[in-house]
């Protein structure tokens, strides 16, 4: 982390699961605990984020006064309501505005901007992040989409933020391509989790224990992601290096593609993309 970095107060607004995995990797990463605040109004979750030692409260305002990077952290549902919420009662300053980083997935950077405007008629600076959980590890992917006001300086410290809880850090140039990150990494832990889920049911099938099924299947996740990104081979090499002419995973790679594999996995990825598309344009016009 940079010497900047440690100076800057960071308030995250909404302490649910992202939020809760984003501070556990900051904290692992040496940021001080001290340095963040957690708005969140359900005392089951503030109780969660106060075990990672940060500062916590209930009150969104107090939580983004005097700090410099707001992080929305709540659902797209609520993102209105909290950015009207922080442009009426915290941007009261006639300083610069604090960077507002959205995590909200679809909610579009003119949404934004448009309900965190003050009543003096500014808006904050706002740079889109979508990451997911692995975060939680330190291993998270995240795609990042900056506004033309946001300074170097700024893109800098989203850049340091990020690189402390995520393995890729892509940033986008074309805002819309943060639903196709959405759809790929934002998503994409809970394909792999629902593969392993239905990997382990197959396995307890054919005589596995539950628990056997579960490591076996975990682990092999594990390491098939780690050749992944470690090995020098593209995914397609990987696998065929896997597939012994005529042998098992041959035989099963066949009843993947029997069931239409490709098209399977590339109508999910659209639906996500789509939906959240779809969450950007309903909930702008509200
Ligand atoms: N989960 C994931 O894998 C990913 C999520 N995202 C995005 O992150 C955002 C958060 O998702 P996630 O963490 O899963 O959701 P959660 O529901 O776990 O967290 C949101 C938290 O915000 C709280 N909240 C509700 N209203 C307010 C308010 N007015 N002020 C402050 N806090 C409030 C909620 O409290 P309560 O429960 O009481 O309503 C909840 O604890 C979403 O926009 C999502 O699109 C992005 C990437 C991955
Ligand atoms: O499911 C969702 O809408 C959020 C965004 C990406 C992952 N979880």
């Amino acid at each position: 982390m940079t010497a900047d970095m440690k100076s800057q107060k960071i308030a995250f607004i909404g302490g649910g699961n992202m939020a809760g995995a984003i501070i556990s990797g900051l904290v692992a990463k040496g940021f001080e605990k001290k340095q963040i605040t957690v708005a969140e109004p359900w005392e089951v979750n503030r109780t969660k984020m106060s075990e990672f030692g940060v500062n916590v409260t209930t009150d969104n305002i107090e939580a983004a006064t005097g700090s410099s990077i707001i992080i929305l952290a709540v659902k797209p549902q609520v993102a209105k309501s909290v950015c009207n919420e922080l442009g009426q009662k915290a941007f009261t300053s006639d300083d610069a505005l604090p960077l507002l980083v959205s995590i909200a997935a679809g909610i579009t950077m003119s949404s934004l901007k448009q309900w965190s405007t003050t009543s003096s008629g500014k808006s904050p600076p706002v740079v889109r992040v979508m990451p997911n959980t692995p975060a939680l590890l330190g291993e998270g992917a995240s795609g990042v989409y900056a506004g033309s006001d946001v300074s170097k300086a700024q893109k800098e410290q989203v850049t340091a933020l990020l690189q402390s809880v995520s393995r890729s850090l892509e940033w986008v140039d074309r805002e819309e391509l943060l639903d196709a990150v959405t759809a790929v990494s934002g998503s994409g832990p809970a394909y792999f989790f629902a593969m392993v889920e239905h990997m382990i049911a197959s396995g307890v099938k054919l005589g596995l224990s539950e628990e056997q099924a579960t490591k076996l299947a975990s682990q092999t996740c594990l390491g098939a992601g780690k050749m992944l990104v470690e090995a020098s081979d593209s995914p397609s090499q990987l696998r065929k290096n896997v597939t012994s002419p005529n042998g098992t995973t041959q035989a099963a790679l066949e009843s993947f593609e029997a069931s239409d594999f490709a098209s399977i996995v590339d109508k999910a990825v659209k639906a996500a993309s789509d939906r959240a598309e779809q969450l950007g344009s309903e909930l702008g016009k509200q």
